[in-house]
């Protein structure tokens, strides 16, 4: 249900996009002139009459006749059957073959991977007029054929496409969720992958249509057709060959071509527009002071972090937006640890991108005003912004093992972003990457430099991820559920390292957790959020011990440390013996 209704406001947003409408009815109307080609033609396109060749447009001839006497309008008409009929061949044939495999060899890897995709490259390595120039000369020059190789030699671009995307998506957590839900890998394919690919190959059917229609034309031109079926190719051919006595019979065909080929190009970029819902124009954002409102005043704000109204948006495809943060205050002075929690989608990591401003697509600081460092940040174009972040402010996020790039080597991820903020040599800033595995207390660290992520557990890449955050000495870090996942005994290690780093630099952190013994043990304040708004905030020991908000004391009930302790697990023999 849910998928229609994303189907149908893909089709909406493609209809109201100029370029998708006007390429939709370019086509429409090609494809029904060619489809009642009978109706339309005063004259089949074979019929001649040597006494009209190079006749001018008359009443039952409107674009004229040609060398021969035939028709050129119904030449036209059903030339464009065979045209658009070849193209939907090569097309239907390139899909039938490239995307089963693609799908098959995305998802399963393996030897089938590995001999799909050297036979792709082989084929996609092949010069596309020479083989089916050679295709010709073995098969016969039936246009038809022709197009089955064409639809052959195509098909490797759809296999690769759809094997790149798909093994993307195989890792990805969801799928893993549905493997171990007990979903067969065909359901799984159907349901999880399948709409991943549909948007690209949609793009990639109108791009090779219109390539195998002009590879078509060329052939044709080249005088490699069959030549007793009208083609718009052949009739440029003949055309061309008396240019001289009359040009405008280079014009219908030519015209016909060139209007097709490009509707199809501009609905793929309609189309990829629509899929990837970049049709609406995103809500421009708005400066920095038109955020702030009139009343904030700057005296009772902390100077590290400073939140005030903070107001977050994401747009909906039907023009309206859906705020998900409703007027956050929030702050952090240097050398406090704040915790924001809150359960799962109350909008903590909406307040903690905002601040650093890495708001997902579509998602915007609608009002408020944000200020770190002194710095007002909220509406700050990305150019500024991202000036801030490493510096002033530092990002540690919660799966250390996806947030390292598994090509580069702990070092190099290291060292890149120093040379670049503080322009430091290569040198200087190994040995800067260095001293930071060491303060972060990792052992061995002359070896981590040189390991890949896969190389080091996860305990490993989250320090590696504190040492990255901490390389430019930033005043604020925001740490969004670092521990989450880790093992217990990962977790208390690394929160031991933060509250180590705060305390040694007087570093102001925004500890973003749902878990309550975190806060119990680590900050000095805590907010509490539900729905979007901060319900309480206080010293840590007060909330926790006389909670005021209702949502507070729930959410401190729901912490079991007052149940009664399970018994102590005991293998099935001992309790089947005590039974
Ligand atoms: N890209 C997005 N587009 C639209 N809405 C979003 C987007 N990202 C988050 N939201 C919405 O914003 C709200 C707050 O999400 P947020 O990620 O801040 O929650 P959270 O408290 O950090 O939860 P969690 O602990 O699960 O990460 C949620 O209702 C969520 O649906």
């Amino acid at each position: 249900m849910r998928e229609g209704v994303q189907r149908r406001g893909a089709f909406g947003r493609l209809v109201r996009n100029p370029l998708g409408a006007a390429s939709l009815l370019v086509l429409a109307l090609l494809v029904l002139a060619v489809a009642l080609a009978p109706l339309l033609a005063s004259q089949g396109p074979q019929a001649a009459s040597l006494a009209h060749a190079f006749d001018g447009p008359s009443g039952g001839h409107p674009l004229g006749m040609d060398s021969a006497g035939r028709d050129v309008l119904s030449r036209i008409l059903y030339g464009g059957r065979t045209t658009l009929g070849g193209a939907v061949v090569s097309v239907a044939i390139a899909l039938v073959l490239g995307v089963p495999a693609g799908l098959y060899a995305g998802y399963r890897a393996g030897r089938f991977d590995a001999a799909a995709s050297w036979t792709a490259d082989l084929v996609m390595a092949l010069p596309a007029m020479v083989v089916l120039l050679a295709s010709r000369a073995i098969l016969g020059s039936n246009v038809w054929v022709l197009m089955v190789v064409l639809g052959f030699l195509v098909a490797p671009s759809f296999f690769r496409l759809v094997r790149g995307i798909v093994a993307d998506v195989r890792g990805e957590p969801y799928v893993d969720a549905a493997r171990v839900s007990g979903l067969s890998d065909l359901r799984i394919v159907a349901r999880h992958v399948l709409i991943v690919v549909r948007g690209p190959v949609i793009i990639q059917v109108a791009l090779v249509a219109g390539l195998a229609i002009g590879l078509q034309a060329g052939l044709e031109f080249l005088g490699v057709g069959s030549g007793s079926t009208a083609t718009w190719g052949a009739m440029l051919n003949e055309a061309f060959q008396n240019i001289q006595r009359s040009p405008v019979l280079l014009l219908w065909p030519g015209l016909a071509l060139g209007v097709t080929t490009g509707a199809l190009v501009l609905l793929a970029t309609a189309l990829r527009d629509a899929l990837e819902d970049r049709a609406g124009t995103p809500p421009r954002r708005r400066r920095a002071d038109a955020l702030v409102p009139a009343d904030v005043s700057r005296d009772d704000r902390a100077e590290l972090l400073s939140i005030r109204g903070l107001a977050v948006a994401y747009a909906r495809p039907d023009g309206t937006e859906a705020e998900v943060v409703h007027g956050v205050d929030l702050d952090v002075r240097p050398g406090e640890i704040v915790g924001l929690v809150g359960e799962s989608g109350s909008g903590k990591t909406q307040t903690a991108f905002s601040v650093l401003g890495i708001l997902p697509d579509g998602g915007h600081v609608t009002r408020g005003s944000v200020i770190v460092a002194g710095q007002e940040v909220a509406g700050l174009p990305e150019r500024r912004h991202r000036r801030l972040r490493g510096t002033t402010v530092a990002y540690v996020p919660q799966e250390p093992m996806s947030n390292l790039d598994p090509a580069f080597t702990i070092g190099s991820q290291l060292v890149e972003p120093m040379r670049h903020v503080m322009g430091l040599s290569r040198k200087d800033a190994a040995a800067r990457a260095l001293d930071l595995l060491r303060m972060v207390e990792i052992p061995e660290p002359e070896q981590v430099l040189r390991r890949f992520p896969h190389q080091i557990s996860g305990g490993m890449a989250q320090r590696v991820l504190i040492a990255g955050a901490m390389s430019c000495d930033p005043a604020l870090l925001i740490a969004d559920e670092p521990t989450t996942a880790l093992d217990v005994r990962v977790q208390a290690d690394v929160l031991d390292l933060l509250r180590r780093l705060q305390a040694e630099r007087g570093l102001g952190v925004l500890l973003v957790t749902h878990n309550l013994g975190v806060v119990a043990d680590l900050c000095d304040r805590v907010a509490v959020m539900n729905g979007g708004r901060i319900v309480e905030t206080g010293p840590t020991d007060r909330v926790l011990r006389d909670p005021q908000d209702p949502y507070t004391r729930r959410l401190l009930d729901a912490v079991l440390d007052d149940a009664p302790p399970r018994a102590p697990w005991r293998p099935v023999e001992a309790r089947s013996e005590t039974a």
